[in-house]
């Protein structure tokens, strides 16, 4: 290993499959060092110590601040880092990633989708085990279940441990040197690393890729997350107990799916919304049977309702004080735990922006979004939670794959933004939507058609004994299409397989499916899915006679 000397260039450019244009470009090292760098890659991880220990094994008077040189450095290991560090590598490109985490997998997998689904899944399990006569029903018999919450939890570190094993073996099988370590800017090309304690060492690369995630919204007026009794959702995913009474602020996606955890879980689970419905871009047909279907699990809302402040009362419980918005009466609610779910903040802190003269306006404001990049410095490439948008892990990952191309100038449909995310509450059962709501039509008076299928109609959906625990809210599918080009516009629809289904109607809604081409699709027999093509060719007949676009 040395550490200065020549430039390293021809063992840069040795590897095959970059686009030829990386090649040409003379990367700018500002401290007028190289460092040879090939042994960096012989393994798929380092720590600060290790490198430490190789500088200070070096020569003092060969030594440069610069550690290693990258064609791609990118900053966070979420959804997006991950699949912008793996892309690159696999186009040749010489990748590094950093993360300061102890786990790869971001957000999105120690304190996201991964603990909130798991928890879930955990919690539906339990909660299907304590309905002894519907498990009866079924030739079962069980001791009456006990919740062993710190089991619950360990099952969940189990499982984060082992998809964070697959981000690591993934990445070091394309060749990607992770860094444990925090990032921040030194230059416009050059990233310290640093890990508390133990020291730091400079990176260069040609381009950077921003994807260091978002941040709970911890300012909540009069409410100061004290991460014990007034807790965020990374901390009530990982609780190993129970608290009786569990309040939630915030209507919003995540805010109702740790609600159906503690729900299930045995907590008693009140929902503060200080507007006069939940999840705010859900259709409201959905939005409202979403509701009673929470109230009928035995969740309580109250809507229209604000906080004006929380706090611990001498018998140790909290006394939150609510300010309902239209009678503008108080009272005080009492609750043992109180979560603030209301959004998430980008995460720039750290990277000290500042120092090659960037402010969060360029996050939001000055970004090419066909590219990916800022316009201040085009070769600094924001992408996922820290850009403008929806906060969704398959957001990330289509601004990694297009900040990737744009690196490597290939012209692809991914350069471009396809469509409408879409979206899933995953409760029980769950709640799925993608595409314009009817209440955004009409808003934009747009001519549209509907037609709705009740799943009690799908002969599949009568074949699955676990759906037909969900009688109360009837599962259903609702298409939206446009009576003008017969495009599908919207899928809104409630069952337990939304997640899946959904993907075939993201498919027509994103690519602008025509009604009548969807009608001409042979769709398996008996299956789900077929739902969705019934509502479709209802839909096309409302066009006709109005009365028949709902089958129940
Ligand atoms: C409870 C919950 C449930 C969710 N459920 C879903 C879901 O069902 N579906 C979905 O699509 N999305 C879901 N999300 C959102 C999803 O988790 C995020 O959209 C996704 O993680 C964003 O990915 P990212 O790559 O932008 O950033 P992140 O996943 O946040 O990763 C960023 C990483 O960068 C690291 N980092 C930050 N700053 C630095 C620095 N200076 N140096 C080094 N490393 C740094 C962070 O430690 C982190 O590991 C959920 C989120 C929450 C909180």
């Amino acid at each position: 290993m040395r550490w200065g000397g020549p430039p390293a260039r021809t063992g840069w450019n040795a590897r095959g499959g970059v686009h030829p244009d990386l090649h040409l470009r003379t990367l700018p090292l500002s401290l007028g060092g190289y460092l040879t760098c090939a042994p960096l890659y012989e393994k798929e991880e380092r720590d600060i110590e290790t490198i430490l220990k190789m500088r200070n094994e070096a020569d003092e008077n060969t030594m440069t601040d610069i550690a290693a040189v990258y064609d791609v450095l990118v900053i966070g290991c979420g959804p997006g880092g991950f699949t912008a560090a793996t892309q690159a590598a696999q186009a040749g490109l010489r990748t590094a990633c950093v993360d300061q985490r102890a786990s790869l997998g971001g957000t999105y997998l120690v304190d996201g989708a991964v603990p909130s689904k798991t928890l879930l899944d955990e919690s539906y399990f339990y909660r299907l085990l304590q309905q002894q006569e519907l498990v009866e029903q079924r030739g079962v018999r069980l001791p009456y279940p006990r919740l062993d919450m710190q089991a619950a939890q360990s099952a969940l570190k189990r499982n984060i441990g082992r998809l964070s094993k697959v981000y690591k073996c993934e990445l070091s099988k394309n060749n990607v040197t992770v860094y444990k370590g925090t990032a921040e800017f030194t230059g416009p090309y050059c990233v310290e690393i640093s890990q508390r304690g133990l020291g730091s060492f400079i990176v260069e690369a040609r381009y950077i890729v921003v994807a260091t995630g978002s941040a709970v919204v911890i300012q909540c007026p009069g409410v100061v997350i004290d991460e014990d009794k007034i807790v965020s959702s990374d901390k009530a995913l990982s609780l190993n107990y129970i608290p009786p009474r569990f309040s939630i602020i915030g209507g919003g996606t995540i805010g109702l799916e740790i609600a159906c955890i503690f729900n299930n879980f045995g907590s008693r689970v009140t929902i503060i919304e200080s507007q006069s419905e939940i999840c705010q871009n859900m259709d409201d047909e959905l939005a409202c049977a979403t509701k009673t279907l929470l109230q009928s699990q035995g969740i309580v809302f109250l809507l229209n309702t604000r906080v004006q402040s929380a706090g611990t009362n001498a018998a140790g419980q909290l006394d939150v004080t609510l300010l309902n918005k239209l009678s503008k009466n108080t009272c005080v609610h009492h609750c043992d735990m109180l979560m603030v779910s209301i959004g998430r903040r980008p995460l720039l802190e750290g990277l000290n922006i500042s120092k090659i003269g960037l402010d969060e306006r360029d996050f939001v404001d000055n970004v090419d979004e066909q590219t990916q990049s800022l316009l201040k410095f085009p070769h600094i490439k924001p992408i996922g939670d820290v850009t403008l948008g929806p906060m969704l892990a398959l957001k990330a990952e289509q601004q990694a794959t297009r900040a990737i191309q744009s690196i490597l100038s290939t012209d692809s449909i991914s350069t471009s933004n396809c469509g409408f995310s879409p979206n899933v509450l995953y409760c029980q059962p769950q709640i799925g939507w993608v595409g314009y709501t009817e209440q955004q039509l009409i808003s934009a008076h747009t001519p549209y058609q509907t037609g709705k299928v009740l799943f009690s109609q799908n002969v599949r959906y009568n074949t699955l004994l676990s759906q037909k625990e969900n009688d109360l809210i009837p599962a259903f599918i609702k298409v939206l299409v446009d009576s003008r080009s017969m495009k599908i516009l919207g899928v809104h629809m409630i069952n337990d397989d939304a997640n899946e289904l959904l993907s075939q109607a993201s498919m027509a809604v994103s690519l602008g499916l025509n009604a009548y081409d969807i009608c001409k699709v042979p769709f398996p027999h008996p299956s789900l899915s077929e739902s969705f093509k019934q509502a479709t060719q209802l839909a096309v007949a409302s066009g006709i006679s109005p009365s028949v676009n709902v089958r129940e």
